[in-house]
C-alpha cells in the first residue's frame, strides 16, 4: 500500500483531520518537531489577525502508541481557536436564530475559489466554498509533510527552504550547507538569509498592505540526501518530477512550478544546461553541477532535489476589486474577509511539507515494508548494489 492521506474540515470549523495510511511500525514520532513546522507556518510578516489567534498544535488520535507508529492509519487533529467566534455561523446541526445571513458571502473574490465552487455546487452562499478552499487546510498538510520529514530523516534526507523574491524584490543567491539555511532562515521573519533583503521585504509588504493590496513571490524547497532512483521513467504517474510538480501546484496559490534552473532551460544552450557526469571512489557516481534539480527521466540522480513554486497575490484585497453579486447579479465590489496581505514566508513552509511529503512517497514505494526495520534492510541492500555497480 503506497503511502496516502485525506484532509478534512473548514478554515472557521472545530478542527482540520487527516488520516495518513501507509507508514511503517516502529517509526518514533518527535512530538515536538512536528508542532514545530506548525508554527513555522504560522509565523511570517504579512500574515492577518488569524495568526493571533490560532496556536498550532497536532493531536494524534491513532496509529501511535508510546510514540511509536504501530503499522495503523495515524490519524491527525488541528483544532481552530477561532471555532468559538463561529460556532453559530458553522454549527453542523441547524440551529434557530443565528446571524447567518450576516454572514452570507454573495459578492465573490475574483481569484478566489467563491464563484466556481458556487456554481458548480449549487451553492448559493458562497461562505460553504471558502470554507473549504482556504488555506487554512494547509495546517493540516503540513502536519503530515511533519511526520514525512521524520521519515526521511531516519534515513538521512533533509529538507530546508527559502523564500527567493516577493514582489519585486529578489534575494541574493546563496549556496549555503542545508544545515546552515535552515538555521539562518528559521531567524527570519520572511526566511530569507540576507537582513538587508528581509528589510526591504518587510517594507514593501507594509507598503502593499497600507494600500490594501496583496503580493506574492517564489519560494524554494532543497531536499539533501535522497538516494538516486526514487520515482521511475517507466510510466508517466511514476515520474517523481511529476509528482511534486502536481503537489506543488495544489497549493493554494500557487501558479508555477520549477525544478533545478526550470523555465531558465529554455533559453540556454545544452552545454549550459546538463550536468556533467563524475565519478571518484568516494562519492561513486556524482555531477559537476546540479542545474537540473536533482532530476534525469522521472528519477532522483543522486544530487539535491531543488524545487521552486510561484505563489500568486493573496485574493482577498481590503481595496475590493470589481465583481457581480450574484443576489441581483448587479456589479459590485468583492466581499472583503479579513485577510493575509502576504503569505509567501508562510507558504515556503507549505512547499517544504508536500515536497517531503512526495519524497517519502516515493522512497516508501521503492524500499517499502511493513516496519521501519524491513526498510532500513532493504534500503542497506540498494545501498550496496549502488556500491556495485
Ligand atoms: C499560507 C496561505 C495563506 C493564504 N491566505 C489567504 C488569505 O488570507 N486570503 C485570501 O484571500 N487568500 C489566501 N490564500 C490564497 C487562497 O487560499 C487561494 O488563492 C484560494 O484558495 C484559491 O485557490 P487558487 O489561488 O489556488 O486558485 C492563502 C494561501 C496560502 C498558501
Ligand atoms: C487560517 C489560515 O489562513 C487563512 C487563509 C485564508 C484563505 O482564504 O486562504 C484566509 C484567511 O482566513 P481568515 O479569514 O479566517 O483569517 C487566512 O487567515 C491559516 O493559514 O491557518
Amino acid at each position: 500500500m503506497s503511502l496516502r492521506y485525506l484532509t478534512a474540515g473548514e478554515t472557521h470549523g472545530p478542527q482540520l483531520t487527516a488520516i495518513i495510511e501507509g507508514l511503517p511500525s516502529n517509526l518514533k514520532l518527535d512530538f515536538e518537531a512536528l508542532n514545530f513546522q506548525l508554527l513555522r507556518r504560522q509565523k511570517g510578516y504579512g500574515r492577518g489577525r488569524r495568526m493571533q489567534i490560532e496556536k498550532d498544535t497536532a493531536k494524534i488520535a491513532g496509529g501511535v502508541r508510546h510514540g511509536y507508529t504501530t503499522g495503523a492509519p495515524v490519524a491527525l487533529i488541528v483544532e481552530n481557536n477561532d471555532w468559538k467566534h463561529w460556532q453559530n455561523i458553522m454549527n453542523i446541526e441547524p440551529i434557530e436564530g443565528t446571524d447567518e445571513e450576516k454572514r452570507r458571502v454573495h459578492r465573490p473574490r475574483p481569484g478566489h475559489a467563491d464563484l466556481n465552487g458556487g456554481l458548480k455546487y449549487d451553492l448559493k452562499d458562497l461562505r460553504n466554498v471558502l470554507e473549504r478552499s482556504s488555506a487554512r487546510e494547509t495546517a493540516i498538510r503540513v502536519a503530515c509533510g511533519a511526520v514525512a520529514r521524520q521519515l526521511l530523516e531516519h534515513f538521512g534526507i533533509k529538507v530546508a527552504g527559502q523564500v527567493i523574491r516577493i514582489g519585486e524584490i529578489e534575494a541574493p543567491p546563496n549556496n549555503l550547507p542545508l544545515d546552515e539555511l535552515a538555521r539562518l532562515t528559521e531567524e527570519s521573519s520572511v526566511r530569507v538569509v540576507d537582513k538587508e533583503t528581509e528589510a526591504k521585504m518587510e517594507a514593501y509588504i507594509d507598503q502593499i498592505k497600507q494600500e490594501g493590496d496583496s503580493i506574492g513571490g517564489v519560494v524554494e524547497c532543497i531536499i539533501e540526501g535522497a538516494p538516486v532512483g526514487l520515482g521511475s521513467h517507466v510510466q508517466y504517474d511514476r515520474k517523481l518530477d511529476g509528482r511534486i510538480a502536481q503537489a506543488v501546484m495544489s497549493i493554494n496559490a500557487f501558479k508555477g512550478v520549477e525544478i533545478g534552473i526550470g523555465f531558465e532551460a529554455g533559453q540556454l544552450r545544452g552545454s549550459q544546461v546538463h550536468d556533467e557526469i563524475l565519478y571518484s571512489e568516494e562519492k561513486g557516481y556524482h555531477r559537476a553541477s546540479n542545474r537540473l534539480g536533482g532530476f534525469e527521466g522521472g528519477m532522483t540522480n543522486g544530487m539535491p532535489i531543488v524545487v521552486r513554486g510561484v505563489m500568486k497575490p493573496i485574493p482577498t484585497l481590503y481595496k475590493p476589486l470589481q465583481s457581480v453579486d450574484i443576489d441581483t447579479k448587479e456589479p459590485f465590489t468583492a466581499q472583503v474577509e479579513r485577510s493575509d496581505a502576504c503569505a509567501v514566508p508562510a507558504a515556503s513552509v507549505v512547499l517544504e511539507s508536500v515536497v517531503a511529503w512526495e519524497v517519502a512517497k516515493a522512497f516508501l514505494e521503492k524500499f517499502g515494508g511493513d516496519s521501519l526495520g524491513e526498510i532500513e534492510r532493504n534500503y542497506e541492500a540498494y545501498k550496496q548494489q549502488l556500491e556495485r555497480y
